[in-house]
This record gives structure tokens, C-alpha cells and sequence, in this order.
């Protein structure tokens, strides 16, 4: 034959990959066990709206580690390939977070009345006990060990999960690291702040850094987003009643709002 790719049958090696087989399609749809008995209609949304939650949250601190990692790694310093593979990466989960924020839409159009449905059979299980969420938190830089304590029902793999989470760097400290490297001061807040003025000032020489910089605030505004909506969705939904999880619930939720995984990113914009 002329023409190679008419040799090429796409489909016919042997029967050994399917789409279902590669994708574990069989185990991923029979993953949705509702509470609900009758089943509630919206039960089935609510359990599939998590569940993709989870899968973008694994995702994310994949490339999280990945973002860490290469700042950790020395040859960072040098401002090739890992410095912009970080960057790359960090704008990834800009866009999964986007997609995080704006799954929120479709849960909205549950009503009160549907979720109340099943609301009950739920306690005490609630997304305080989301594994990967705090792990996120941890790995991208608010390390509070007082979660893993308030864990009610966590197994022994969650926890040494969490355990090596607070124990390694975050993707601060790996901003610290490229800093150093670049011979910038890091030794206390104050010099932090003051080289990142420098950054700042001097941003044609210093572009790596302060995109780095910017990819990191933008992480930072993106879960900040995530919580907002969260919580206004929480009170559309449950107004002022306590949590499933045992919290005051929307009154917590607003106490968090304030996190900031990068604060002295954010108290620069004040020194400029
Ligand atoms: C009907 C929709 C939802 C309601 C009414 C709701 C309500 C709540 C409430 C009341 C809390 C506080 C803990 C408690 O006492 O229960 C909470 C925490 C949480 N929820 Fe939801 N939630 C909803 C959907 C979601 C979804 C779709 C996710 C995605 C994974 C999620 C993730 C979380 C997380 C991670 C926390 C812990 C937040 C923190 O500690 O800062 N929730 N939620
Ligand atoms: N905490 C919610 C229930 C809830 O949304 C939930 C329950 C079980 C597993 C995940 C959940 N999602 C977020 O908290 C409530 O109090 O209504």
C-alpha cells in the first residue's frame, strides 16, 4: 500500500485497552451509593458534584507537588527549565480552580427543600473531613496541625497523609528557596518583604520570580473564591443551622474567610 496509514487499525491490538477497561469505568459508576431511601432525586448530583471535587483536588496536588518540587529543586536558581515548568504548572490549577468555583453553579440548582431531603442521613459526615482539601491547604502553606486533631473518623493512611503534609515544604517555602538562590534575603519577614520590593521594582530582571510571585497570589485568590462561594452557597441552602459536621456552620465558614495562604504577598501591595 501507498499509503502507510491504511496499515494502521486503530482498535485491533488484540482486544487488550478498551476506553471502559483504561478509564475503570465499571468501578467509577458503581461508586454512587445514595443514603436516601426512597432515593431523592438530587441525592445523585450531590454525591457525583463531590466526587468530581475529589478527582480536581487529586489532580491539583499532583501538579502542587510538582510546583514544589521543582522550586526546591537547586537548579531553579539557574531560571531554566523548572522555574518555567512551575509557572506552567501553577496556571493549570489556576484554570482547574476556576473550574472548582464554578462547579458550584450546578449544585445551586438543587433547592433547600430537595437537599433536606436527604440531609439528615448525611450527619455526621461533612467536607471538613475532606482529606485532600486539607492537604491542599497544608501543601500550598497554611499548616495548621489542629486539624488533623478536630479529624473525627479518620483512618491510619489519612492520617499519616496529613502527618507528611505538615512535615514537608510548602510552595512558600519553595518561593523562599528561589529566593535565596537568587541571593535575595530571606532571613525574617521583614527581609522578605523588603526583597520582594526589590522584585518588585525590578521587574525586568527579576521576571521569573515575580511571575512566580503572581502565579502563587493568584492560587492564594482562587481558594479564597472557592470559600466565598461555598459559604454563601452553605447559607442559601442551610441559612443558619449547624453543620452535619458538628460546626455552627456558616458562622465557621465565615471565620475562614479570611485565610490567607501568602500573607506577606498580599502585605506588599501596602509597602510599594
Ligand atoms: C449543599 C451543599 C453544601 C452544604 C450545605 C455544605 C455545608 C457545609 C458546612 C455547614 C460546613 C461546615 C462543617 C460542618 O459542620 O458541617 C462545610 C464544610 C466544608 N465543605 Fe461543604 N457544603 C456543601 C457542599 C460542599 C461541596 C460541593 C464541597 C466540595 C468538596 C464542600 C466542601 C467542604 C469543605 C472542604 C469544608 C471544610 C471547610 C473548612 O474547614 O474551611 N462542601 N460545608
Ligand atoms: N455539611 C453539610 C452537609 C454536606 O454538605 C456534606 C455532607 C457529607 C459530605 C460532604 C458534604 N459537603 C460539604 O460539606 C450540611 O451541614 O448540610
Amino acid at each position: 500500500m501507498s499509503d502507510p496509514s491504511s496499515d494502521i487499525r486503530f482498535g485491533e491490538q488484540g482486544a487488550l485497552l478498551t476506553y471502559g477497561s483504561y478509564l475503570r469505568l465499571e468501578q467509577l459508576l458503581d461508586a454512587q451509593h445514595l443514603e436516601s431511601e426512597p432515593p431523592a432525586h438530587d441525592e445523585l448530583l450531590f454525591i457525583t458534584i463531590h466526587q468530581v471535587y475529589e478527582l480536581w483536588f487529586q489532580q491539583l496536588l499532583h501538579e502542587a507537588q510538582t510546583v514544589r518540587d521543582a522550586l526546591m529543586s537547586t537548579d531553579a536558581a539557574s531560571g531554566g527549565r523548572d522555574l518555567w515548568f512551575a509557572r506552567h504548572l501553577l496556571t493549570r490549577m489556576h484554570v482547574i480552580e476556576r473550574v472548582l468555583v464554578q462547579q458550584i453553579d450546578v449544585l445551586e440548582t438543587m433547592t433547600p427543600q430537595d437537599f433536606l431531603q436527604f440531609r439528615q442521613r448525611l450527619a455526621p459526615a461533612s467536607g471538613f473531613q475532606s482529606v485532600q482539601f486539607r492537604e491542599l491547604e497544608f501543601l500550598s502553606g497554611a499548616k495548621d496541625p489542629g486539624y488533623v486533631h478536630r479529624f473525627k473518623g479518620l483512618s491510619e493512611p489519612e492520617k499519616e497523609r496529613l502527618a507528611r503534609r505538615l512535615a514537608e515544604p510548602t510552595l512558600w517555602d519553595g518561593f523562599l528557596h528561589v529566593l535565596a538562590e537568587a541571593g535575595l534575603d530571606t532571613s525574617t519577614d521583614e527581609a522578605i518583604t523588603a526583597s520582594l520590593r526589590n522584585v518588585a521594582h525590578d521587574r525586568s530582571a527579576y521576571a521569573d520570580i515575580w511571575g512566580l510571585a503572581e502565579g502563587l497570589l493568584q492560587h492564594d485568590e482562587l481558594a479564597s473564591a472557592w470559600r466565598a462561594r461555598h459559604v454563601v452557597m452553605v447559607e442559601r441552602m442551610i441559612g443558619a443551622k449547624t453543620g452535619t459536621g458538628g460546626s455552627t456552620g456558616a458562622e465557621y465558614l465565615r471565620s475562614r474567610l479570611d485565610l490567607k495562604y501568602y500573607p506577606l504577598l498580599w502585605g506588599l501591595r501596602s509597602a510599594l
